[in-house]
């Protein structure tokens, strides 16, 4: 039975260490399932699973009926770790610059010298490789054995990732990183000679989607300011040429470029994917840059990743992905205030705190600051970091009665001496015990490219990873199937996290990452994690 991660000496499915580096001749820690539920061959990894959740009816009077029910899966994973590609949008971007240059230090183990002291390149702040997962407990001596999370399934390692990308900007990634303003220079004299080489793709730039303070750097643009079919060609055969070019076997393509404005949902326009792509042929002003990249990408059966909140993925192109069973997933990063707010307000009420308003204000002085300064972008980000308190809100009834949540306000300002450096300052304020109240204050410095670049990492290693694990029912006929198009499973990185059409939005941070992590779990028939320990209480 082949072990499960491979000896690390470059192999893509990585080292183990807490920066993600292989120690020179280390051993990565392997591990193998032993189970008649699980299987290996060179190629694949199969396993039968189990799973159980409960079943609740509700009568009249509102009592419940709880019964337990299984269904039984197979999954399969390819274990052909791919080469892959990563097509940033907005790759001149202080995201895009930040999480290239940061591979490049990383792949090469640069240190330099900062005036703490010298540095050395990680991958801290990313889930897959920056975290672990508990595997179980030692068989001796019951302690817990925790494996680090890359090594779970066999996922591409990001030293390997090969990045290109798109920008209206034409500047090179090395005079871009330098704008951005986010990296020591003793950092960026290291990957300097190597970012000048890298220029992005000319864009699609339609003027009113984004702040008008944006058009002074677009000077990298293809011809046409509204959508159009030979928009969509043209960014197909960029990713094609792109694959080619590089000798990928996949690519990945993520939107890190300015928030737009929402798009109206007009029907006749984009409400089903025949009349998406009618408009776009038409040059419908209704249809965003955002959405024509993700058109191009799921005609191109190339997962799309949405980092920013607006709605890209209007009715039309949810529509589209699901037609042509292409991966789709956003949205909005979700990297320091809105990560904080979910764990703290999960925190919170399920204490039993009856939280009763969150203010939320934060300014910072990048270029993304800079577009929201823009009234009709800010409100694509007010959204998105105002949703998401809802589900754990609802999910206690015990406190709040239906309809009722704390109130709940965002304030972003545009404050260009910061730079990059956002400054987050939180209040939430709580009824406790005998008519009390629970004041929090939370001052948080965000460095926030620093923070979303390990995000965009984990956004494509997993979604790449996706596209690997299929299913189906045990015993049913037929072959395995893609998980739905819409990759909720990504949840735990972005802010307003999509889910197929009909299905419940999970933001609480504790149950995103539990889904991720049992998911990948199942893959190889393990149980999700427990945390009874019942050896540790039964005895
Ligand atoms: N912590 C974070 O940085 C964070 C967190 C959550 C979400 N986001 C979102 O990520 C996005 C990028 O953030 P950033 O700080 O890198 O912003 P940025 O303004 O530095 O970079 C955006 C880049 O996109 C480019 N661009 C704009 N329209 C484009 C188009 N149509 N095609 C190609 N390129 C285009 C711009 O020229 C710019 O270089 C923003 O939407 C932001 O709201 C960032
Ligand atoms: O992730 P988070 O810190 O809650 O949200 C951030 C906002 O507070 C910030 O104003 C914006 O510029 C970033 O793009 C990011 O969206």
């Amino acid at each position: 039975m082949a072990p499960h991660a491979q000896v690390s000496t470059g192999s893509s499915n990585g080292p183990t260490q807490a920066n993600g580096h292989d120690q020179a001749n280390a051993k990565a820690a392997t591990f193998v399932v032993r189970s008649p539920n699980v299987s290996y061959t060179d190629d694949e990894i199969k396993s039968k699973y189990t799973y159980r959740t409960t079943s609740v009816e509700t009568d009249v009077d509102g009592n419940h009926v709880a019964t337990p029910k299984e269904v039984l899966y197979d999954f399969k994973v390819d274990r052909k770790v791919p080469k892959l590609g990563m097509m940033l949008v907005g790759w001149g971007g202080n995201n895009g610059t930040t999480v290239t240059a940061g591979i490049l230090a990383n792949r090469r183990r640069l240190v330099w010298d900062t005036k703490e002291g010298p540095r050395e390149a990680n991958y801290y702040g990313s889930v897959v490789m920056g975290s672990t997962m508990k595997l179980g407990t030692d068989a001796k001596t019951s302690k817990e054995v925790n494996i680090p999370f890359h090594n779970v399934l066999p996922m591409v390692h990001p030293d390997h990732l090969v990045i290109g990308g798109w920008d209206i900007s034409s500047m090179n990634l090395a005079k871009a990183m330098d704008r951005a303003q986010v990296l020591e220079p003793t950092l960026k004299a290291q990957v300097r000679k190597e970012m000048a080489e890298m220029v992005p793709l000319p864009s699609i730039y339609y003027p009113d989607f984004i702040a008008a303070n944006q058009e002074d750097r677009a000077d990298n643009l293809l011809e046409g300011s509204r959508a159009s079919t030979a928009h969509v060609e043209k960014l197909r055969q960029d990713i094609r040429d792109f694959k080619a070019g590089n000798d990928l076997d996949k690519v990945i393509v993520m939107w890190t470029a300015n928030t737009e404005r929402y798009a109206d949902i007009v029907p006749g326009v984009n409400d089903t994917a025949d009349n998406l792509l009618a408009s776009i042929d038409r040059g419908h002003d209704e249809v965003s840059p955002s959405t024509v990249f993700a058109v191009a990408c799921i005609l191109e059966k190339t997962p799309f990743i949405n980092g920013s909140p607006q709605n890209t993925f209007v009715p039309g192109a949810l529509e589209l992905a699901e037609r042509h069973d292409s991966f789709i997933g956003g949205d909005d990063f979700k990297s320091g205030q809105t990560k904080m707010k979910s764990a703290l307000v999960d925190f919170l009420i399920n204490a039993g705190i009856k939280l009763t308003s969150i203010a939320s204000y934060n300014h910072l002085g990048n270029n993304d600051g800079k577009n929201l300064s823009s009234q009709k972008q800010f409100r694509s980000k007010e959204i998105s970091k105002s949703n998401v308190v809802d589900d754990m809100v609802e999910a206690n009834t015990v406190l709040y009665k239906k309809g009722e949540h704390p109130d709940h306000c965002v304030v972003i300002k545009y404050m260009p001496a910061v730079a990059d450096n956002k400054r987050a300052l939180d209040e939430y304020y709580a009824e406790i015990f005998l008519g009390g109240h629970q004041t929090i204050s939370l001052f948080n410095i965000c460095e926030d490219s620093l923070l979303a670049s390990p995000l965009i990492i984990d956004l494509v290693i997993l979604a790449e990873m996706m596209t690997r694990i299929q299913w189906k029912s045990s015993g049913a006929e037929g072959g395995y199937k893609n998980f739905h198009s819409v990759l909720s499973v990504l949840s735990y990185m972005l802010k307003a996290p999509m889910t197929p059409p009909g299905t419940p939005v999970v933001n609480s941070l504790a149950k995103q990452r539990a889904a991720l992590t049992n998911i990948f779990r199942a893959c190889v028939g393990l149980e999700p994690e427990s945390d009874m320990t019942l050896e540790h209480k039964l005895f």
